[in-house]
């Protein structure tokens, strides 16, 4: 085909990439479905050199801050040897190193804050790309089978749920479990049986709640999903916020809305009440647990078996250890509510593509044009048959109109030669190559298509027609929007070519929407042309317009077009009648309107023209 030397120019060696990029990205994805733990070690493992500096800090910080304690044991015992010169110098020396431990304690954990705060956001901004890229490549009935605003909640809880463990374990967990092991190591110079006993009792204590708080573990999962569908819900609301207005529902939509924020509630209720539970548990023990143990140590003191010092030094670490434990505690049965909440999103992004690329696809090779359709069965999932063995070749470069009532299996022609689903039986082949066969990116840049529903991107005007081909110069998308009768409705508006849209474009008529849609076609300049009621929200006016725009699209393409307003299509080559995803009849427009059949009848139904007379 001539005069499409530009539809390679979109063929971007960009899109080629990502393509190949995510088909990796994806597959490594699909193995940490529900696998929080390795989901998390994939993103950390992306950055080791600052994960090991904020690793080495934190340890540093908390040996520094431990130490402290003994250099206080040490400045107590030697303020207790009297006022003498030489005790005089050894206080001063306890206290030297008392200061220089705190100082280093203070420096280490800013060392380490500076490092996580921008290595935690890194890993956060990989986990939205990445889930993004993954969530791109499902097909149509993936999102057809759920509320946009449930998926871009999963997308922001799973990225927040990777930066609040990362928190988590580096400032609550990691800190009061070096913590307790390093005090614990420092009471054994005072009493190793007491030493034995602390760490008996710590580690019980710790295990203790966190299987418990493992076992809260449904009722932080329940909360995650109903978070996510108050999430979903609101979306979807707002998004049909004008059906709402229109229908007078606003007080129905609002008690649904409560009804799922109650749902909700209770959940999150149930999760913290758990939490204090255990809370609560925790603080009687360590209450019971620091006076046995202050009270072991006051009796040594009695016996003459330990110094003031170490009645300061077994206090402060008594504490340090209770309060890590009680920390370490809390930490990780917040860690679990984190990660039930990572496990709940993974496995709800991480499914499998529907439609993954044959493993050995190849770019489909446009030469000529050709669609043919080879006894094409489909049925949409759970659904009765929609197409009952369609066979059709379409000639390079012929324009064929496809029309039927209502429900036909019209748009699903289209929607399968786009591969947005794969036939059930037979195949659909576009210049003799097989299009499951050929790789999806390859077989989309191949065509421009103008749907029915058309929704534009909350963007400038300029963007918005830009976005079928990025490289284009603006001459090019000027040139495009004059040629789809857009200009002059552009430069009427109050930023001409950068006035932004609105959300989907509410800010535009239904037929500057289709205008828009058109010039985006014209710019892109592929081969295959698929027109879903391109100018069903067009006036007589800009009908006649857009036609003459059209004319000069369609020229020397492959068209496919749906129209309902058979008058849009008289200068096709062939029409194609459908009932009930089947092919009816099929012929060029004269030669169905002189002969009885289901074609005449619809035109005498819209009086497009006068009744041919019947032979
Ligand atoms: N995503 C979908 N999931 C399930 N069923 C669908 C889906 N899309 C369409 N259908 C069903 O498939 C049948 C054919 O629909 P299709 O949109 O192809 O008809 P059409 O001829 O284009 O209709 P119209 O002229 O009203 O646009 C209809 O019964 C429709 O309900």
């Amino acid at each position: 085909m001539q005069g499409f030397t530009r539809s390679s120019d979109h063929t971007t060696q960009g899109d080629a990439d990502f393509g190949t990029t995510t088909a990796r990205q994806t597959a490594t994805l699909l193995g940490l479905r529900a696998k929080p733990i390795r989901f998390l070690m994939h993103f950390a493992a992306r950055h080791p050199v600052a994960h090991a500096g904020v690793l080495l800090s934190v340890l540093v910080a908390v040996l520094c801050s431990v130490l402290t304690q003994y250099g206080l044991k040490n400045v107590v015992d030697a303020v207790s040897h009297g006022h003498g010169p030489a005790a005089l110098r050894g206080v001063w020396i306890a206290f030297g190193m008392l200061a220089v431990l705190i100082a280093a304690d203070n420096l280490m954990w800013r060392v380490g804050g500076w490092i996580a705060a921008k290595l935690f956001v890194q890993v956060t901004g990989d986990v939205r790309r990445d889930l993004f890229n993954h969530l791109a490549g499902h097909s149509p009935s993936y999102f057809a089978d759920r509320l946009p605003g449930t998926l871009a909640g999963r997308v922001t809880a799973t990225s927040n749920a990777v930066f609040t463990t990362e928190n988590t374990l580096a400032w609550n967990i990691l800190p009061p479990v070096v913590a307790v092991i390093f005090s614990i190591a420092l009471v054994t110079s005072v009493n190793p049986l007491m030493a034995f006993v602390m760490a008996a009792i710590s580690a019980g204590l710790a295990l203790i709640i966190f299987f418990l708080a493992r076992k809260g573990g449904p009722l932080h999962r329940s909360y995650a999903g109903s978070a996510a569908r108050v999430d979903g819900e609101l979306v979807d609301v707002i998004g049909n916020i004008a059906v709402v207005r229109a229908f007078g529902a606003t007080f129905r939509e609002s008690k649904r809305i409560a009804e799922t924020v109650g749902e909700e509630m209770s959940a999150r209720h149930n999760s913290l009440k758990y939490l204090e539970k255990l809370r609560l548990l925790h603080a009687v023990i360590t209450a019971m647990f620091s006076a046995g143990v202050m009270a072991w140590v006051v009796i040594l003191w009695s016996q003459g078996k330990a110094t003031p010092g170490d009645i300061v030094l077994v206090g402060s670490l008594c504490f340090t250890i209770l309060h890590g434990t009680r920390d370490l505690a809390v930490a990780l049965v917040d860690l679990t509510q984190h990660v039930a909440r990572l496990e709940e999103a993974t496995a709800t992004l991480l499914l499998p593509h529907a439609l993954p690329d044959a493993p050995q696809a190849r770019p489909l090779l446009l030469t000529a044009g050709g669609v043919a359709f080879d006894d094409v069965r489909f049925a949409y999932p759970g659904r009765p048959e929609v197409l009952k063995g369609v066979s059709l070749a379409i000639q390079p470069g012929q324009r064929v109109g496809l029309v039927g009532s209502s429900g036909a299996g019209k748009s699903t022609i289209l929607s399968l030669m786009q591969r947005f689903y794969d036939p059930s039986e037979g195949r659909i082949l576009i210049d003799g190559q097989d299009i499951s066969r050929v790789t999806q990116e390859s077989l989309r840049q191949g065509m421009a298509v103008v749907p029915q529903d058309i929704s534009l991107f909350h963007r400038t005007v300029l963007e918005n027609i830009r976005y079928a081909r990025p490289n284009a110069t603006t001459a090019e998308v000027l040139h495009a929007a004059e040629l789809a009768r857009c200009r002059d409705f552009i430069e009427a508006l109050p930023e001409g070519f950068e006035t932004v849209v609105g959300d989907r474009g509410t800010k535009l008529s239904g037929g500057q929407r289709q205008r828009i849609a058109i010039a985006r076609a014209i710019l892109k300049n592929a081969p295959l042309l698929l027109l879903d009621e391109a100018t069903s929200a067009l006036d007589t006016e800009s009908e006649q317009a857009i036609q003459s725009a059209l004319d000069t699209l369609m020229e020397g393409r492959t068209v496919v077009a749906i129209a309902h307003r058979l008058s849009t299509l008289r200068n096709f080559d062939r029409i194609i009648v459908m009932a009930n995803g089947d092919v009816v009849d099929d012929g060029s427009p004269t030669e169905l309107a002189n002969r009885a059949g289901p074609y005449r009848d619809l035109l005498a139904r819209q009086n497009v023209i006068p009744m041919p007379r019947a032979a």
